[in-house]
Protein backbone atom coordinates (compact mmCIF):
# COMPACT_ATOMS: atom_id res chain seq x y z
CA UNK A 1 0.00 0.00 0.00
CA UNK A 2 1.36 3.03 -0.71
CA UNK A 3 1.12 6.32 1.31
CA UNK A 4 -0.22 9.68 -0.70
CA UNK A 5 1.94 12.11 -0.30
CA UNK A 6 0.56 15.98 1.13
CA UNK A 7 -0.15 18.45 -1.66
CA UNK A 8 2.27 21.48 -2.56
CA UNK A 9 0.75 24.59 -2.00
CA UNK A 10 0.36 27.04 -5.33
CA UNK A 11 -0.75 30.96 -4.53
CA UNK A 12 -1.71 33.08 -7.54
CA UNK A 13 -1.66 36.58 -6.12
CA UNK A 14 -2.64 39.32 -8.52
CA UNK A 15 -4.39 42.85 -9.25
CA UNK A 16 -6.30 43.44 -12.16
CA UNK A 17 -8.33 46.72 -12.98
CA UNK A 18 -9.46 46.65 -16.79
CA UNK A 19 -9.42 43.01 -17.03
CA UNK A 20 -6.52 42.04 -18.71
CA UNK A 21 -4.04 40.22 -16.01
CA UNK A 22 -6.99 39.09 -14.56
CA UNK A 23 -7.67 37.06 -17.82
CA UNK A 24 -3.77 36.24 -17.50
CA UNK A 25 -4.26 34.83 -13.89
CA UNK A 26 -7.43 32.70 -14.91
CA UNK A 27 -4.94 31.81 -18.04
CA UNK A 28 -2.00 30.72 -14.91
CA UNK A 29 -4.77 29.10 -12.61
CA UNK A 30 -5.76 27.16 -15.69
CA UNK A 31 -2.42 25.50 -16.30
CA UNK A 32 -1.31 24.86 -12.93
CA UNK A 33 -4.38 23.34 -12.45
CA UNK A 34 -3.59 20.81 -15.00
CA UNK A 35 -1.61 19.27 -11.79
CA UNK A 36 -3.92 18.80 -9.33
CA UNK A 37 -3.47 15.54 -8.10
CA UNK A 38 -0.23 16.75 -6.60
CA UNK A 39 -0.73 20.57 -6.09
CA UNK A 40 -3.26 22.48 -4.77
CA UNK A 41 -3.61 26.03 -6.84
CA UNK A 42 -5.43 29.38 -4.78
CA UNK A 43 -5.89 32.05 -7.16
CA UNK A 44 -6.42 35.22 -4.58
CA UNK A 45 -6.96 39.28 -5.13
CA UNK A 46 -4.28 41.19 -4.16
CA UNK A 47 -6.89 43.53 -2.14
CA UNK A 48 -7.82 40.42 -0.47
CA UNK A 49 -4.65 38.46 0.39
CA UNK A 50 -3.30 38.11 3.91
CA UNK A 51 -0.12 36.84 5.67
CA UNK A 52 -1.93 33.30 6.07
CA UNK A 53 -1.95 33.05 2.27
CA UNK A 54 2.09 33.58 2.08
CA UNK A 55 2.82 31.11 4.93
CA UNK A 56 -0.10 28.43 3.13
CA UNK A 57 1.78 28.10 -0.33
CA UNK A 58 5.12 26.56 -1.12
CA UNK A 59 5.13 28.78 -4.17
CA UNK A 60 3.82 32.06 -5.25
CA UNK A 61 2.69 33.56 -8.65
CA UNK A 62 2.21 37.15 -8.72
CA UNK A 63 0.48 39.26 -11.46
CA UNK A 64 -0.41 43.05 -11.75
CA UNK A 65 -0.42 45.36 -14.24
CA UNK A 66 2.38 47.85 -14.95
CA UNK A 67 0.84 51.45 -13.79
CA UNK A 68 3.49 54.35 -14.18
CA UNK A 69 6.39 52.02 -14.32
CA UNK A 70 5.74 50.32 -11.33
CA UNK A 71 3.05 47.27 -10.03
CA UNK A 72 -0.13 48.33 -9.56
CA UNK A 73 -1.39 49.71 -6.33
CA UNK A 74 -3.33 47.26 -4.82
CA UNK A 75 -0.26 44.86 -5.09
CA UNK A 76 1.92 47.25 -3.65
CA UNK A 77 -0.51 47.63 -0.76
CA UNK A 78 -0.34 43.46 -0.37
CA UNK A 79 3.37 43.98 0.12
CA UNK A 80 3.16 46.36 2.31
CA UNK A 81 0.44 45.07 4.31
CA UNK A 82 2.71 41.66 4.40
CA UNK A 83 5.95 42.41 4.27
CA UNK A 84 6.98 42.45 8.22
CA UNK A 85 5.29 40.69 9.31
CA UNK A 86 6.30 38.19 7.32
CA UNK A 87 10.09 38.88 8.52
CA UNK A 88 10.00 36.24 11.13
CA UNK A 89 9.00 32.96 8.82
CA UNK A 90 12.43 34.03 6.25
CA UNK A 91 9.38 32.59 3.48
CA UNK A 92 12.23 31.64 0.78
CA UNK A 93 9.37 30.51 -1.45
CA UNK A 94 10.00 30.65 -5.26
CA UNK A 95 8.40 32.84 -6.87
CA UNK A 96 7.62 34.06 -10.96
CA UNK A 97 5.75 36.84 -12.43
CA UNK A 98 3.18 37.96 -14.55
CA UNK A 99 2.56 41.67 -15.97
CA UNK A 100 0.35 42.80 -18.37
CA UNK A 101 1.78 46.36 -19.79
CA UNK A 102 0.74 48.90 -22.55
CA UNK A 103 4.19 49.01 -23.96
CA UNK A 104 6.99 48.52 -21.39
CA UNK A 105 6.23 45.82 -18.20
CA UNK A 106 10.15 46.18 -17.01
CA UNK A 107 9.46 48.46 -13.98
CA UNK A 108 7.06 46.96 -12.71
CA UNK A 109 9.08 43.42 -12.55
CA UNK A 110 12.18 45.09 -11.72
CA UNK A 111 10.10 46.76 -8.53
CA UNK A 112 8.62 43.80 -7.65
CA UNK A 113 11.69 41.78 -7.86
CA UNK A 114 13.75 44.04 -5.61
CA UNK A 115 10.82 43.57 -3.13
CA UNK A 116 10.53 40.01 -3.24
CA UNK A 117 14.13 39.70 -2.31
CA UNK A 118 13.50 41.41 1.00
CA UNK A 119 10.79 38.88 1.82
CA UNK A 120 13.19 36.95 0.96
CA UNK A 121 11.77 34.77 -2.01
CA UNK A 122 14.07 33.42 -5.09
CA UNK A 123 13.01 34.22 -8.39
CA UNK A 124 12.65 30.76 -10.10
CA UNK A 125 11.04 31.65 -13.67
CA UNK A 126 11.30 34.48 -16.32
CA UNK A 127 8.72 37.20 -15.96
CA UNK A 128 6.11 37.02 -18.48
CA UNK A 129 5.30 40.19 -19.86
CA UNK A 130 2.17 40.53 -22.10
CA UNK A 131 2.38 43.97 -23.78
CA UNK A 132 -0.78 45.63 -25.66
CA UNK A 133 -4.02 43.33 -25.62
CA UNK A 134 -4.23 40.33 -24.62
CA UNK A 135 -3.94 37.64 -27.17
CA UNK A 136 -3.69 33.61 -27.79
CA UNK A 137 0.07 33.72 -27.35
CA UNK A 138 -0.09 35.27 -23.91
CA UNK A 139 -2.80 33.16 -22.32
CA UNK A 140 -1.00 30.12 -23.89
CA UNK A 141 2.23 31.41 -21.93
CA UNK A 142 0.30 31.94 -18.91
CA UNK A 143 -0.78 28.44 -18.71
CA UNK A 144 2.47 27.17 -19.62
CA UNK A 145 4.07 29.65 -16.27
CA UNK A 146 1.25 28.05 -14.02
CA UNK A 147 2.03 25.03 -14.99
CA UNK A 148 6.02 24.97 -15.17
CA UNK A 149 5.97 26.18 -11.81
CA UNK A 150 2.95 23.57 -10.36
CA UNK A 151 5.31 20.43 -12.14
CA UNK A 152 8.27 22.19 -10.87
CA UNK A 153 6.95 21.90 -7.29
CA UNK A 154 5.20 18.72 -7.53
CA UNK A 155 8.52 16.99 -8.91
CA UNK A 156 10.48 18.72 -6.09
CA UNK A 157 12.71 21.01 -8.16
CA UNK A 158 12.35 24.63 -6.57
C1 LIG B 1 -2.84 54.77 -14.69
C2 LIG B 1 -2.20 53.86 -15.70
C3 LIG B 1 -0.82 53.87 -15.86
C4 LIG B 1 -0.21 53.02 -16.79
N1 LIG B 1 1.15 53.02 -16.89
C5 LIG B 1 1.75 52.17 -17.77
C6 LIG B 1 3.17 52.11 -17.85
O1 LIG B 1 3.90 52.79 -17.14
N2 LIG B 1 3.73 51.25 -18.74
C7 LIG B 1 2.97 50.46 -19.57
O2 LIG B 1 3.52 49.71 -20.37
N3 LIG B 1 1.60 50.49 -19.49
C8 LIG B 1 0.98 51.31 -18.62
N4 LIG B 1 -0.39 51.33 -18.51
C9 LIG B 1 -1.17 50.40 -19.33
C10 LIG B 1 -1.59 49.16 -18.49
O3 LIG B 1 -0.46 48.51 -17.95
C11 LIG B 1 -2.35 48.17 -19.38
O4 LIG B 1 -3.50 48.79 -19.90
C12 LIG B 1 -2.71 46.89 -18.66
O5 LIG B 1 -3.12 45.94 -19.61
C13 LIG B 1 -3.82 47.09 -17.64
O6 LIG B 1 -4.03 45.87 -16.98
P1 LIG B 1 -5.41 45.49 -16.28
O7 LIG B 1 -6.44 45.37 -17.40
O8 LIG B 1 -5.15 44.19 -15.63
O9 LIG B 1 -5.75 46.57 -15.33
C14 LIG B 1 -1.01 52.17 -17.60
C15 LIG B 1 -2.41 52.17 -17.41
C16 LIG B 1 -2.99 52.98 -16.47
C17 LIG B 1 -4.50 52.96 -16.29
Amino acid sequence: MTTPTAKKHLLIVYHTQSGNTGQLAEAVWRGASLESESVETRLVRAADGQLEDLLWCDAVLFGTPENFGYMSGMLKDFFDRTYYPAEPYELNRPYGLFISAGNDGTGAVRECDRILLGYPMKKVLEPLIARGEITAEHLASAEELGQTLACGLSMGVF
